[in-house]
């Protein structure tokens, strides 16, 4: 079953034409990294899915919603697909473990005592059980990220979209968040939308490759294709020139 699915789909920035026609079917439990240059519309597509961008025609059902149709409720949608940030966008007057339960709690309803456990059990998934009681402040780049992903696990989502989840990382930090995102996409069901500079992170982890230029999806095809014999020139272009950096 398809989990997302775009059906001719068109965005517009006032008069900008930010996504082209895009046709997308993603199935659950599949990994898909989506790469392409920078402005090409990545991010601005991967919003669209949990309803931070709107689109202006077409269709898009998420989990078999139809996120057009005013019955659909957004809460269960966001509910049911995670998002993590480029800038982890933390509650910085919380500490890691009330990042953690606050959205179980509010959300979800979730038993505070059960709410702590899972908790817990998520931090010492990414590989920071001591720094539960910590405020966001105290940790580095690569730790606030890895909380991101554990509050966003702790909703038991059904999708987990990562925007650039390591671009804002130095570099000796990214390679935790890539091995704690690489668990996550061999062990569980989610489905899991990636937008990457990685390279070597998309070879290792996705199903699928998309690549988008200029806000349309020019090759959609599996990992071993887009890296061995990509059909599309601009994206043996664009793979060559991330390949000497
Ligand atoms: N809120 C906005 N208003 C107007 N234009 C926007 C807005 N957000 C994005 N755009 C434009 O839409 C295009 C696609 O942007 P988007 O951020 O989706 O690209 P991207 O592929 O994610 O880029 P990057 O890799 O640099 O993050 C760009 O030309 C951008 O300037």
């Amino acid at each position: 079953m398809s989990m997302i699915e775009f059906k001719d789909v068109q965005k517009y920035y006032g008069d900008f034409h930010a996504l082209h026609d895009i046709n997308l079917s993603i199935d659950a439990g599949e990994t898909v990294v989506l790469i392409g240059p920078s402005g090409s519309g990545k991010s601005t597509l991967i919003r669209t899915i949990n309803g931070l961008e709107e689109i202006e025609e077409g269709q898009l059902l998420v989990d078999g919603f139809d996120l057009h149709d005013p019955k659909t409720d957004m809460n269960k949608i966001r509910k049911n697909v995670g998002m993590v940030f480029q800038h982890f966008n933390l509650y910085n007057n919380k500490s890691v473990l009330e990042n953690i339960m606050l959205a179980p709690r509010l959300v979800l309803k979730r038993d505070e005592a059960e709410n702590k456990k899972i908790a817990l059990e998520l931090l010492d998934q990414v590989g920071l059980a001591d720094k539960a009681n910590n405020m966001p402040s105290a940790l580095s780049g690569g730790q606030k990220q890895r909380v991101a992903i554990a509050r966003s696990l702790a909703m038991k989502p059904k999708a987990i979209l990562f925007d650039e989840p390591t671009s804002a990382l130095d570099p000796e930090m990214i390679g935790d968040v890539l091995d704690v995102m690489r668990d996550i996409a061999k062990d569980s069901e989610m489905t899991l939308l990636v937008v990457t500079h990685e390279m070597s992170f998309a070879k290792a982890v996705a199903d699928r490759v998309i690549f988008m230029a200029d806000g349309r999806i020019l090759e959609d095809s599996s990992t071993e294709v887009f890296f061995e014999n990509p059909t599309e020139p601009r994206a043996k272009k664009f793979l060559s020139q991330v390949a000497h950096h």
